[in-house]
């Protein structure tokens, strides 16, 4: 498998002291899934702002390859789906607007282009051309996550990184999420890295599992070998807490 991404000794130092992550590196195949887990504040977040170039390391490398091994411009190769909330989409701009602007800050598309193409990716997360008239206060929790969604794929990036994707939404809805990401996984061989705290929904659909502690990746492996054979005290602890809730816990 190519990777499409290679993370190497990527530092980086916060302001509140005590606070230091990595060096980490990492990397990422075409396709492929990884989730970080980890207990509060050990960086899960900052990693991945990191990854998508939202904020600068300090130190390290992180390559971005097209599929001919060539890097890529960021913008086109990794994009960020933030955590869902009712706040994430503009209130006052139509799903179309909202669509619109990431093709106006990265492509040169004329306007028949941009509007084909937001069409299109509507119909790929699940939604009507209609849809592109809407504006939130229009659209069910579940339709704002599929236009979160369509926002992050619309430029065909290679990976796509979130952070809890699935957390505020109820039970139907998330399943419905993971079914749909799962599919354009597979239709656009899209790598997806996200954060979650449900390790039902990690163990559905990661491939690997990154374990984070205080800045630092702890244990990282085959999702099957970590929920089998967690090795570190941490891994332990995360995934007997979730054992003992997988009577209660849906997707
Ligand atoms: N944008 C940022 N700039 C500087 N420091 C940051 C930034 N985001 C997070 N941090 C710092 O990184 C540390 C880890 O926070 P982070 O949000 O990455 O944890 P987390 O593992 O995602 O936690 P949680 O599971 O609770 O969301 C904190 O000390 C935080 O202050």
């Amino acid at each position: 498998m190519s990777n499409v991404l290679t993370v190497e000794d990527l530092e980086y130092r916060c302001a509140d002291p005590g606070f230091k992550l990595g060096p980490i590196s990492l990397e990422i195949a075409r396709g492929e899934s990884i989730a970080i887990i980890g207990e509060n504040q050990t960086g899960k977040s900052l990693l991945a702002k990191l990854l998508v170039g939202a904020i600068e390391p300090h130190g390290g490398r992180i390559s971005l390859h097209c599929h001919d091994g060539k890097t890529g411009p960021r913008d086109q190769s990794i994009r960020m789906m933030f955590q869902f909330s009712s706040h994430a989409l503009n209130p006052a701009l139509s799903v179309a607007k909202i669509l619109e602007e990431p093709l106006l800050r990265n492509t040169d598309m004329d306007k028949v282009s941009r509007e084909q193409l937001i069409e299109e990716t509507l119909l790929k997360v699940g939604l009507l051309r209609e849809h592109a008239y809407h504006y939130r206060h229009m659209l069910s929790d579940g339709q704002q996550q599929r236009i979160a969604l369509a926002r992050a794929i619309i430029l065909s990036p290679n990976v796509l990184v979130a952070d809890e994707p699935f957390a505020a939404l109820d039970p139907s809805i998330r399943s419905q999420t993971v079914n749909l990401l799962l599919k354009l996984q597979k239709e656009m061989g899209l790598s997806f890295v996200f954060i979650s705290h449900n390790l039902g929904i990690v163990r559905h659909i990661a491939d690997k599992i990154l374990v984070m502690d205080k800045g630092q990746i702890i244990e990282s492996g085959k999702t099957d070998t970590v929920f089998k054979w967690p090795q570190h005290d941490i891994t332990k602890r995360l995934i007997m807490s979730h054992q003992s809730l997988v009577p209660q816990q849906t997707l």
